[in-house]
């Protein structure tokens, strides 16, 4: 014997009944088979609609059962032949008008009771099976009413079943009768004054177990609308995987947990009875499912999936009263249930001092009020506080049951959210270690399943989202190198880098699956005006895991809006200055920020653009190391003047070269007046553990003040009326065998930048084109210092900088 259940969706219409039709001919060829059907899907919604309509004295429920007659005449005239078809189509007008009847005595009486909402429910089922039998008769169908075999109590609406009886009554029908193909309405029973009653949504499950158990079938198949039971609720994460073997305990926890695949009180009946389920899915019927059994092979992986429940109310009862007192767990777990109330989870602390239970949001009120109800006199008296009620809360557990003694599994469960900045309210683990539950902010739920599902599941990639602002220079060419490196990033490190969000001073655009970075231009130049503070606004709300923001700009409100992000847990990586060069208070709070909520803040580009400056400082100090004194030329535009100009080319001239090179800032004023340098200087400082701010640090400008009044066409101007000052400069030095350096120190607590005329002998001395070059004086580092040179400006070489920050916000 074998029993198939098919859901709503398989049997929604015609098309689909005939899909089912075709598989329960090719099960019939294996063995006897018990068919159980769900209502034609949207039909019970559609009856309790109109019970519902009925009783408020809304008329509109005759047109409910207008539409629901009207579906299942048409399938009748769809898949009957017509010659039969006159019969079954007046075994249906019955049905309809004993609703009609029913829902008339609603609308008069202005009540709908449980009872009698359960006998309009039943109808989807029965019309459902009576016409699939009617369909099936060329294949000796036999239809039978389920009311007629099995027993439950009186609870309407979510009646429990007599097992005994039932199971009695099942073996005794079939042993009665040797047909070999039955068709059954699932959902439906009757109570013992053969009433009808309905066994909860989705009973059509338990029904078609009920009959597996009962007759000790060799199978169960759940036939329904996805291939099986998955590692995660698609819908939410697109990487899900199908799980093709589960046991009944697995099944039964990632039920619970919200994977609607099964109805939960399935697996009971048929696990005790050892007998395999398979879901399968209607619509790809050669798709292996999810195979449910006893004893389920490992599969290297210590849970099996994870699931969510989402509206869940976090009930809190707290007070120094409960400590060391027998019984307040035992009140409040009879107040709840003397309202009907089904709780979720619990935990208790081992201090006793508080308790806290999980249910449904909607049940929040009714437990609010009988909870401090039944400790009114410990409130009153100040033994225990007010009930605390925290709503909008959802649960994500993860399930497996070879999590059980495996160290290491929580570990990484709560890493991994508290890494992603989701905050976990609750924790319940039960000593069958199969299950660890954990309770988030209803908002969290996306990502902290994603987050979970990357940590456990996907070893072929992690995924990053970036949002990055500025397209300009070093942007442009920071997203060349992404395009370009995407396909190595995901074969090699696994990392599958994409640009969700991508903003200039003028454009955003936002996509969720990445923005296609062959044609990132015309996609930014289609988007929406900018708005800085909504470009947050959604990197914030649509909270995905590893969230990286990249300021590749160089405006000073930008960096202000790097607090926002690090609280929300998204790294900021930046190669503009002015965060880490702003206050120190806020270049502080930007690291604590980043530090509290596991985020990264990342500026290596800050100094030396690409070269390793302040990752080389950081391992100094992490080591122990203590930095004494910092040596440095660290402006390439500077560099790069003083190398060109030898008093031929005007200077106003080299320094346009300078800029049309991509060496200067964007203001190239910042680079000439010295400021880009102290910015530097002081960042270093800081990194070493100063606390420095712009006006301790001393700066001997070479640079005429007319130069610097006005707009930049008049800097350019003003520079080349004052080509002799510039020429005096050059000469000076070069009397004396020098070159002109622009050089930045700090010592022991004092920073200066300034033009000085450097010799062949000294270290500053063999430092071409737009190099820099940065000494380090360290305990360790005395008298030789650590030297670090190259390239210190140019887009390329900052883009890649950026580039290797977000891969290390990455890790
Ligand atoms: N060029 C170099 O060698 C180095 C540059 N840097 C830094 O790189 C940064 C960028 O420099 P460039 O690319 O040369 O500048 P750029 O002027 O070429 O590009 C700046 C980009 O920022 C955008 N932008 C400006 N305000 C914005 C806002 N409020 N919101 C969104 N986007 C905005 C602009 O539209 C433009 O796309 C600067 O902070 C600079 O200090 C750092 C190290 C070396
Ligand atoms: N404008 C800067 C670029 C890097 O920060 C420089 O010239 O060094």
């Amino acid at each position: 014997m074998q029993v198939l259940k098919f859901g709503g969706s398989s049997v929604a219409n015609a098309v689909n009944i005939n899909k089912v039709v075709g598989i329960v001919q090719e099960a019939l060829k294996k063995d006897r088979t018990v068919v159980v059907v769900s209502a034609l899907g949207g039909v019970t919604d559609l009856l309790l609609q109109s019970g519902a309509l009925a009783a408020a004295g809304d008329e509109q429920y005759k047109n409910v059962l207008q539409v629901i007659e009207q579906r299942h005449l048409e399938a009748v005239k769809a898949l009957i032949p017509v010659a039969k078809q006159s019969s079954v189509l007046s075994w249906m007008k019955q049905r309809c008008n004993e609703i009609e009847d029913i829902c008339n005595g609603v609308f008069l009486l202005g009540e709908l009771s449980a009872r009698t909402k359960d006998r309009i429910a039943a109808f989807g089922e029965l019309m459902s099976s009576h016409l699939i039998a009617a369909r099936m008769n060329e294949h000796g169908a036999v239809w039978k009413d389920s009311r007629e075999l099995i027993l439950t109590d009186s609870n309407y609406s979510n009646a429990a079943v007599v097992r005994d009886v039932t199971d009695h009554a099942i073996q005794q029908y079939f042993a009665s009768v040797n047909d070999q193909l039955f068709v059954v309405p699932g959902f439906i029973a009757s109570n013992a004054e053969r009433q009808t009653t309905t066994l909860g949504r989705g009973g059509s499950d338990y029904t078609a177990a009920i009959f597996a158990a009962a007759l000790d079938a060799g199978l169960l198949e759940i036939w329904t609308d996805v291939s099986g039971m998955m590692t995660a609720d698609p819908r939410l994460v697109p990487h899900a995987k199908a799980l093709p073997h589960i046991s009944y305990q697995e099944a039964m926890e990632l039920s619970h947990f919200g994977a609607k695949v099964i109805y939960p009180p399935t697996i009971q009946p048929v696990m005790k009875k050892n007998i395999p389920v398979w879901v399968k899915n209607t619509f790809d019927p050669d798709a292996y499912g999810t195979l449910i059994e006893r004893e389920v092979m490992l599969n290297g992986n210590h849970i099996r999936g994870i699931a969510s429940i989402n509206k869940i109310t976090l009930l809190s009862l707290e007070g120094g009263g409960m400590v060391g007192i027998p019984g307040f767990s035992k009140r409040l777990f009879e107040a709840l249930a003397s309202e009907q109330i089904n709780v979720i989870l619990i935990t208790q602390s081992s201090s006793e001092h508080s308790i806290c239970v999980g249910i449904e949001d909607a049940l929040a009120e009714k437990a609010k009020q009988v909870i401090d109800d039944t400790f009114r006199f410990e409130i009153q008296s100040g033994k225990v506080d007010p009930l605390v009620v925290e709503k909008d809360l959802a649960v994500v557990a993860l399930v497996g049951d070879n999590m059980k003694s495996h160290p290491g599994v929580s570990g990484k469960m709560f890493g991994a959210m508290g890494r992603n900045g989701v905050n976990v309210r609750a924790i319940a683990q039960g000593s069958s270690e199969r299950n660890i539950t954990s309770v988030v902010a209803a908002s969290d739920v996306r990502k902290a399943i994603n987050v979970l599902h990357e940590e456990f599941f996907e070893t072929t990639y992690k995924q990053v989202n970036l949002f990055l602002a500025g397209t300009g220079n070093v942007g442009g060419k920071l997203i060349a190198q992404l395009q370009q490196q995407q396909k190595y990033l995901q074969e090699n490190l696994r990392l599958q880098l994409r640009v969700i969000g991508m903003a200039n001073s003028r454009k955003m655009l936002f996509k969720e699956e990445g923005i296609d970075l062959a044609n990132w231009k015309e996609a930014l130049e289609a988007g929406e005006p900018m708005s800085l503070q909504q470009f947050v606004d959604q990197a914030r709300a649509r909270n995905l895991r590893n969230s990286v923001f990249v300021d590749v700009t160089a405006n000073g409100e930008v960096a202000t809006v790097y607090d926002q992000l690090l609280s929300k847990s998204i790294s900021v990586v930046a190669c503009n200055k002015v965060a880490c060069s702003s206050s120190f208070e806020y270049y502080r709070k930007l690291k604590d920020l980043a530090r509290e909520f596991n985020a990264s803040f990342l500026f290596e580009t800050n100094v030396g653009a690409g070269l390793p400056v302040i990752g080389t400082l950081n391992d100094l100090k992490r080591t122990g190391d203590v930095v004494n004194r910092i040596e440095a030329v660290l402006s390439g535009t500077l560099n790069f003047v003083f190398n060109n100009y030898n008093g031929e080319k005007p200077f106003a001239e080299v320094v346009k070269q300078a800029q049309d090179e991509g060496y200067t800032e964007p203001d190239p004023r910042l680079d000439l007046s010295g400021t880009d340098v102290m910015r530097k200087i002081m960042i270093l400082a800081r990194e070493s553990g100063e606390q420095l701010e712009m006006e301790d640090i001393s700066n001997e400008s070479f640079m005429p003040a007319s130069c610097m009044e006005g707009s930049v066409a008049d800097f350019y101007k003003e520079m080349a009326n004052q080509e002799a000052h510039f020429k005096a400069l050059y000469a000076k030095a070069a009397k004396e065998g020098k070159k002109l350096k622009f050089v930045a120190s700090y010592d022991n607590g004092r920073a200066a930048v300034g033009l000085q005329h450097i010799g062949p002998e000294h270290n500053l001395y063999h430092l071409y084109g737009k190099d820099n070059v940065v000494l380090f004086y360290t305990n360790r580092y005395p008298d030789q210092p650590m030297v670090i040179k190259g390239a210190g400006a140019g887009a390329e070489v900052t883009a890649s900088g950026v580039f290797a920050d977000i891969l290390r916000a990455a890790h």
